[in-house]
């Protein structure tokens, strides 16, 4: 696969830097960019890995993760298209931008796959997923797949599925933070000390995401395997309705993919 630049190495281009280097990649095939010298220093000294110029990056990269926010992508990739090599593949890990985008506004036959992974990257255990554009390959697809299997699991989906794919699993590890935080506090609303409180909801966590990545049984049946018949898992639950959880979380999850939506038609009104 040659050398890997990641162009914007912020919380998910260092997730990704640190995971290749953790899945056995070397530091010397690995470059990065970063507007912030500070920032650069830090993830040289931490990593070992080289922080180039996008003109660098362009010049010895054979592919280039552009990993900024979409609201920054304008110009990243006016400086990336006069310098990009025509044999260089570009992956897109930004939220909503479709690949016509890269495509217009890169050199002709540009090869971009758009990917929506996630920060478990950082432990070996993102949920990545990748769509082709027009011109990219099945050996582009099968590359990019490649490289992403070294920090996680890897589906393809049409990129008509990108949207939701990044209001489920690109945000994802937020909802299950966000769970794992309000049941720490409600450990303490019930007198336990934090430290026990974050033990007992973290593995908690752990166990129930084993059982089911194990194909324990469906989700359903895991839960009533929990709730009691007069028990104290049915009052939790009962509540948990009539909040409107469930609701809740299907809003939720609706409004970031309409998010997702709205960042790619932002960055497309050139
Ligand atoms: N965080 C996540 O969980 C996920 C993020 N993504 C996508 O990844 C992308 C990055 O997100 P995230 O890591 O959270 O955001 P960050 O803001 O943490 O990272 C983006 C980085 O790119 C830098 N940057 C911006 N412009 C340039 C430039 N011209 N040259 C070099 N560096 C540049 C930013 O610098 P500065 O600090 O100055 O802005 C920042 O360090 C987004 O498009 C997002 O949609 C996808 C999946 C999951
Ligand atoms: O919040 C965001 O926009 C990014 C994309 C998916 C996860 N984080």
């Amino acid at each position: 696969m040659g050398t890997i630049a990641v162009l914007g190495a912020g919380k998910i281009g260092e997730a990704l830097l640190s995971g290749l280097l953790s899945g056995g990649r070397s530091a010397e095939d690995l470059l990065f960019t970063e507007r912030h010298p500070e920032r650069a220093a830090e993830l040289e000294s931490r990593y070992g890995i080289t922080n180039v110029t996008i003109e660098e990056a362009a010049a010895r990269a054979d592919l280039l993760v552009i990993a900024v926010k979409p609201q920054d992508i304008d110009p990243v990739l006016a400086e990336l298209a006069p310098l990009l090599r025509p044999s260089s593949l570009v992956v897109s890990l930004c939220a909503g931008l479709p690949t016509s985008l890269f495509e217009r506004r890169l050199p002709p036959n540009t090869p971009v796959v758009r990917v929506m992974p996630n920060t478990p990257m950082l432990v070996g255990e993102a949920m990545s997923a990748v769509s082709p554009g027009s011109h990219a390959t099945r050996e582009h697809v099968q590359t990019v797949t490649e490289l992403l299997s070294c920090v996680g699991k890897v589906v393809e989906v049409p990129e008509s599925q990108q949207d939701a794919v990044t209001a489920l699993s690109g945000s994802g590890p937020a909802y299950f933070f966000y769970l794992v935080e309000a049941m720490i506090d409600a450990g303490i609303l019930l007198g336990l000390p934090r430290a026990v409180a974050e033990r007992l909801i973290v593995q908690s966590a752990v166990g129930a995401a084993k059982m089911l990545d194990e194909g324990a049984g469906h989700p359903v049946l895991l839960r009533e395997a929990v709730t009691s018949p007069g028990g104290t898992t049915i009052n939790a639950i009962r509540e948990l309705e009539n909040h409107g959880v469930r609701a809740a979380l299907l809003a939720a999850i609706e409004a970031a993919r309409d998010r997702s939506v709205e960042l790619g038609r932002a960055q497309q009104q050139d």
